[in-house]
C-alpha cells in the first residue's frame, strides 16, 4: 500500500524526481532484487572471446564485443552520474535483430553488460513488423496470397532458430513458433471472411515479430550460461490510446503488473519485446511509430534503470545531417532539451515522447552503433551534464526542415487590437494546417509564420475569407504568401541568452550572402530558428555549422587559368596548406582548376601534388559555366571563392555574376578593373551590396601592398593628391638593363622569359599594361576615368601594333631596335636615364602613361631588376611622399600577392588573424 501511493506521487508529480535517493526508494528496485537473490556479478572473463566464438560457431565479420573493447557505460564517467544503480536497460532495434549472427552479437553485448540487472527491449527481426502488415492488408483485401507470406515469416524464424538455439529450448521454441502461426492463420483468415481488421486484430497479429525475437535472444543468452527470462510486454505495459494516433503509458498499472511479472519469474536478464503493449482492459495494443525506443524508455523508467542504451546503426547525433555536412560530427553530449529540440527539426534523433519517461529520472539514454563499437555514441541526458562550457558549445547541432512556405499578415490595423492573432491562427487550425514557426514584432504591424508548402493554400484562402472585411477596410494590407522556404534552426542549450552567438550566426549567414526571411527565437533558449530561401538552405546550414563546429574557415576555389601566375600559386597552395590549416584553422580546398581547353574538377579538394598530372589524365573539356557551378555547388564548404589567373576580359565578364551568386573574387587580372567605366561601377556596387568580397592586390605592383595602401589611406580619412611612379616590371626592367651595348629586342625577350610581361608582351610596350594599372588607381582614389582617357606613349613600332601572333612580333622587334637607341644614347649623353612612367593627377581628374628622362640620381634612377616604384602624395604625405618600391612582376612575387589576397578572405571569412 505503501509502496503504491509512492509511486502514485513518483508518476503523478510534473517536476522531475532528481534525487538519487528517491530513485533507490522506488518500488522495482528493492523488489526486484528480493526475485533475484542468486545472481552472480557479471564477470567479463565469461564473454565469448573469439575463439569461445568460434567453437560455438559464431563466426562474424560484424565488431563483436571483446572483455577490453566493450565500455557499456559509455559516457557516465563524463557525466558525473549517479552510479551503482543496479539496472542497465537496452534496446535492440530490427537492424541489430536482423539475422541469427547478429542476434548472437547482441547476446555479447548483453552478456557484456556488468550492470547487475539488465533488462533488453528487442525489435522483431528486421522487415518483419512490415512483412506482418501486410499480411493484415492483404488479409483485409481477401488476397489469399498472405498464407504462403505468413510461411515466408515462419520459415524466416525457423532458420534463424535452428541456428541459434538447440536441445530442448529449440524445440520449445518451433513447437511455440507453430503454435502462433496456426493461431495466425485462423485469425488471418477470419480478417480475410470479414474483410476488415479492426486495430487490435492487426496489432495482435504484428505484434508477433517481437514476441519470436524475444524468445531466440532469450534462449540464445540462456544457451551461453546466463540465466534469463523473455518477458511479454503485452502482461505488464498497459497504455491508454489517446486522439492523436498515439498512447500514454498508465505507469501506476504498469508497475503493479511488473511487480507481480517479477513475483512469477525471478531473472536478472530478461529480454523484453518492445513495441507492445495492452490497454487498461488488456487489449493487444502497440506503442505505434518508434515503438520499441519508447518501450525501452518507459521500462528504464519503471525500473529506475541507471541507463538506457539505444542501439542502432549510427555512431550517435551528428552536428548537422552528415549528407548534406560532410565535416558533421558526433555529438559526446546532447541535454533532453537539446535532443528534443533536434528531432522536432527532422534530426534522427529519439522521437520526444522516448525522452519524456526517462527525463523525469533524469536516467541517460546512450544512443549506439552496434556495427561500431569503438564509437562512444551519444548521451542524452540532464542539462548539468552535458559537455563543456565554451561558447561554441553553446550551439550543438543544426537542423533544416524544407518545403515550407512563410505566410506574412501585415497592415496597421493589428497593432493593439487583441484577438487577432488568435483568429489567424483560428483560421489556420480550421484548414488543419500545422504552423512550424511564428514570428512577430513587437510593432504588431505583421505576423508571419512558417506552414508546410503543400498546406499554404488552403491557409491563405481561409485568411482572405476570414479577413477579407479589413483587407477591403485597409485595416490589414495583405496576406502574402512566400513558397519555398526552409528553416535553419541552431540548437543547443542557452544559446539564446549567451551574447555573442546570434550575432555570430547571422554573421556566418551575411558571409555566406544568404538573406533571412524570418527569425525566430523560443524563450526556452534552445534554439534560433530562421527562414531562408530553400535552394540557400544546404550552404545556410554548412556557413554556419563551419563557423560554429569547426571553428576552420574552409574555402572551396576554382582556379581559372594555370599559366604562370596560376601555376606558381597552385604549387604555393600545394606547400603551405599544412601549415595554414594547422596554425589558422584555414582549409583551402581547390575544387577545380580551369584552362582555355581542358579543366578538372574534383569533389573535395584537388591534389596539389599532382594537379599538372591529373591536368593531362583526368582533364575534362572546360566549360566555365560548368566549373563555376561544380565549384560554387557541388561540395560541403560554405565559402566559393574563383580565382581568375587569366588576362581575358571574358573571364572578367563573369564577375559580376559570381559576385551575384555569392561567389567571392579574387584575380591580378586587371581586365575588370580597367574596363569600361560603366562596368566597373556596377561591379563595384554589387560587391559592396553583397557581402561577397573583391580582391585584387596583384593587379598594380604584383605583391607589393599597392592597393591596400591606397585603401588604408582613404579609409582612414587622407585625401590623395597624386600617384606617380614607374608601374611596370616589365619596362622597369628593360630600362633597368638596355644600358651599353643591349639592344632593346634583346631586352625584351629576356623580360618576357623571366614572367615579368603580359601573356602578350605588346600590352606592356604599347603602355596599355601600365594605363589600366593608373585607371585602377585613379578609379580606387575616386576619379571616373575610362581607359581612352589616359595618354600613352607606345613604344611598340608601329608596323607591329596589329595583325602578328606573340612569336611574329618578337621575331620581327630586332628591325626596329634603332628607335630607341637613339633615344637611350641621347640620355645618357645629357647623364640622364629613361624611365617608363605613370601618374594619377587626383586634383586635375587626370592620367597619363609616358617616357621621361630623369638625373641619374633621382629616386627613379635607382631602380634594380623588375623594380616598380609608386609615390603617393596625399595630404598627410605631403612634402614627403609615402614611397613603396619592389619588384613589381614575376611568378613568384605576384602569386604570392594573389595567395595573400586569399588568406585575407579567409580572415574576413572568420579564421584568426
Ligand atoms: N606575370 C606577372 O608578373 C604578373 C601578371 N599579372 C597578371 O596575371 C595574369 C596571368 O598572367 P600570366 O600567368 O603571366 O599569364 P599566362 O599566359 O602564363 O597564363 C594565363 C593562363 O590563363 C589561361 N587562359 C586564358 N584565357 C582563359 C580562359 N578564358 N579560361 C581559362 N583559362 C584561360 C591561359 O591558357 C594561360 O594558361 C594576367 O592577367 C597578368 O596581367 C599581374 C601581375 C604580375
Ligand atoms: N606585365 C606586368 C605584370 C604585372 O602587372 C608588368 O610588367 O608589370
Ligand atoms: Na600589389
Amino acid at each position: 500500500m505503501e509502496r503504491s501511493v509512492q509511486c502514485q506521487r513518483t508518476f503523478s508529480s510534473a517536476p522531475a524526481a532528481s534525487h538519487p535517493h528517491h530513485r533507490r526508494r522506488s518500488p522495482i528496485g528493492p523488489l526486484a532484487l528480493r526475485f533475484a537473490p542468486n545472481q552472480q556479478p557479471l564477470d567479463f572473463a565469461r564473454i565469448a572471446t573469439s575463439s569461445e566464438r568460434g567453437r560455438k560457431g559464431m563466426s562474424s565479420n560484424l565488431v563483436f564485443a571483446s572483455a577490453t573493447e566493450l565500455s557499456l557505460d559509455q559516457g557516465v564517467e563524463n557525466c558525473n552520474l549517479p552510479k551503482g544503480d543496479m539496472w542497465s536497460v537496452h534496446k535492440f532495434g530490427g537492424t541489430c535483430m536482423g539475422t541469427a549472427e547478429r542476434i548472437q552479437n547482441v547476446a555479447n553485448i548483453v552478456l557484456g553488460d556488468s550492470s547487475e540487472r539488465k533488462l533488453v527491449v528487442v525489435s522483431a527481426m528486421s522487415k518483419v513488423t512490415d512483412m506482418m502488415y501486410n499480411l493484415v492488408q492483404k488479409a483485409q483485401a481477401r488476397d489469399d496470397t498472405y498464407m504462403t507470406d505468413l510461411d515466408d515469416v515462419s520459415e524466416k524464424h525457423m532458420l534463424t532458430a535452428r541456428i541459434l538455439l538447440d536441445g530442448d529450448d529449440l524445440a520449445g521454441f518451433l513447437s511455440q513458433l507453430h503454435a502462433d502461426i496456426s493461431n495466425l492463420k485462423a485469425m488471418l483468415s477470419a480478417i480475410s471472411i470479414a474483410g476488415h481488421a479492426t486495430e487490435s486484430f492487426s496489432d495482435f497479429v504484428v505484434g508477433h515479430g517481437e514476441i519470436w525475437s524475444a524468445q531466440m535472444l532469450s534462449y540464445y543468452i540462456k544457451k551461453c550460461g546466463r540465466p534469463c527470462s523473455w518477458m511479454d510486454t503485452r502482461q505488464v505495459l498497459i497504455v491508454n490510446p489517446t486522439s492523436t494516433n498515439q498512447v500514454d503509458p498508465d505507469y501506476l498499472e504498469s508497475e503493479k503488473r511488473l511487480e507481480k511479472w517479477f513475483s512469477q519469474q525471478p531473472a536478472d536478464t530478461i529480454i523484453a519485446t518492445g513495441f507492445i503493449a495492452s490497454t487498461p482492459k488488456n487489449i493487444p495494443t502497440t506503442l505505434k511509430r518508434d515503438g520499441s525506443d519508447f518501450s525501452a524508455a518507459i521500462m528504464g523508467a519503471l525500473v529506475k534503470a541507471r541507463q538506457v542504451t539505444i542501439w542502432t546503426d549510427v555512431d550517435g547525433v551528428f552536428s548537422a545531417d552528415p549528407r548534406k555536412v560532410s565535416e558533421a560530427q558526433i555529438l559526446k553530449t546532447l541535454s533532453y532539451q537539446e535532443a528534443w529540440e533536434m528531432s522536432y527539426f527532422g534530426a534522427n534523433v529519439l522521437h520526444p515522447r522516448t525522452i519524456i519517461p526517462v527525463m523525469k529520472y533524469q536516467i541517460p539514454i546512450v544512443i549506439r552503433n552496434i556495427f561500431n563499437l569503438a564509437a562512444p555514441g551519444t548521451m542524452i541526458c540532464p542539462e548539468e551534464n552535458v559537455d563543456g562550457k565554451r561558447l561554441e558549445s553553446c550551439v550543438k547541432a543544426f537542423a533544416t526542415i524544407d518545403n515550407l512556405a512563410l505566410v506574412n499578415v501585415e497592415g496597421t490595423g493589428m497593432a493593439g487590437v487583441p484577438g487577432t492573432a488568435s483568429a489567424i491562427f483560428a483560421s489556420v487550425k480550421d484548414v488543419g494546417a500545422n504552423v512550424i514557426m511564428i514570428s512577430q514584432a513587437s510593432s504588431e504591424h505583421s505576423i508571419c509564420f512558417a506552414v508546410p508548402e503543400k498546406e499554404v493554400k488552403a491557409v491563405s484562402d481561409a485568411l482572405e475569407s476570414r479577413f477579407r472585411h479589413a483587407l477591403d477596410a485597409g485595416r490589414l494590407s495583405k496576406v502574402e504568401v512566400i513558397h519555398n522556404c526552409s528553416i535553419l534552426a541552431a540548437v543547443g542549450q542557452k544559446m539564446a541568452s549567451t551574447p555573442g552567438v546570434s550575432a555570430t550566426l547571422f554573421d556566418a549567414l551575411a558571409k555566406a550572402n544568404i538573406n533571412v526571411r524570418a527569425i525566430a527565437q523560443g524563450c526556452s533558449e534552445y534554439n534560433i530558428t530562421v527562414v531562408l530561401k530553400q535552394e540557400d538552405c544546404v550552404r545556410a546550414l554548412r556557413a554556419a555549422h563551419s563557423r560554429f563546429y569547426l571553428s576552420k574557415t574552409t574555402i572551396a576555389m576554382g582556379i581559372i587559368g594555370p599559366g604562370l601566375i596560376g601555376g606558381t600559386l597552385l604549387d604555393q597552395l600545394r606547400d603551405q596548406a599544412a601549415v595554414l590549416k594547422e596554425k589558422l584553422n584555414i582549409d583551402l580546398r581547390v575544387m577545380g582548376i580551369t584552362g582555355t581547353r581542358t579543366m578538372i574538377l574534383s569533389n573535395l579538394g584537388i591534389d596539389l601534388t599532382k594537379w599538372k598530372e591529373l591536368q593531362k589524365e583526368e582533364a575534362q573539356v572546360a566549360d566555365l559555366e560548368k566549373f563555376a557551378q561544380h565549384v560554387h555547388e557541388n561540395h560541403f564548404f560554405p565559402n566559393t571563392v574563383m580565382v581568375d589567373c587569366t588576362a581575358d576580359t571574358r573571364v572578367a565578364n563573369h564577375y559580376f555574376d559570381w559576385l551575384c551568386k555569392g561567389i567571392h573574387v579574387i584575380t591580378p587580372n586587371k581586365k575588370a578593373n580597367s574596363g569600361p567605366l560603366d562596368r566597373y561601377l556596377k561591379l563595384r556596387t554589387q560587391q559592396r551590396k553583397s557581402y561577397t568580397h573583391y580582391f585584387y592586390e596583384a593587379t598594380v605592383g604584383a605583391g607589393l601592398p599597392i592597393i591596400s595602401t591606397l585603401q588604408g589611406l582613404l579609409e582612414t580619412g587622407d585625401k590623395i593628391l597624386s600617384i606617380e611612379g614607374i608601374f611596370s616590371g616589365t619596362l622597369s626592367y628593360i630600362f633597368n638593363n638596355f644600358k651599353g651595348t643591349r639592344t632593346f629586342s634583346d631586352v625584351v625577350a629576356e623580360a618576357k622569359e623571366a614572367g615579368f610581361t603580359e601573356p602578350d608582351p605588346r600590352e606592356d610596350l604599347s603602355g596599355t599594361d601600365v594605363a589600366r594599372k593608373v585607371i585602377i588607381l585613379a578609379r580606387e582614389s575616386g576619379l571616373k576615368l575610362e581607359l581612352s582617357d589616359i595618354e600613352i606613349v607606345n613604344l611598340v613600332p608601329e608596323p607591329l601594333r596589329e595583325n602578328l601572333s606573340i612569336e611574329e612580333f618578337m621575331h620581327q622587334l630586332p628591325k626596329f631596335d634603332g628607335d630607341l637607341t637613339k633615344e637611350r644614347n641621347d640620355a645618357e649623353a645629357a647623364g640622364e636615364v629613361l624611365r617608363y612612367v605613370g601618374a594619377v593627377d587626383v586634383s586635375k581628374e587626370q592620367g597619363s602613361v609616358k617616357l621621361r628622362r630623369y638625373s641619374k640620381d633621382h629616386p627613379f634612377a635607382q631602380l634594380s631588376g623588375s623594380d616598380n616604384i609608386i609615390a603617393f602624395t596625399t595630404m598627410r604625405y605631403k612634402n614627403q611622399p609615402l614611397i613603396i618600391r619592389g619588384p613589381g612582376a614575376g611568378a613568384e612575387v605576384t602569386a604570392g600577392g594573389v595567395f595573400s589576397d586569399i588568406l585575407r578572405l579567409a580572415s574576413y571569412l572568420g579564421a584568426p588573424s
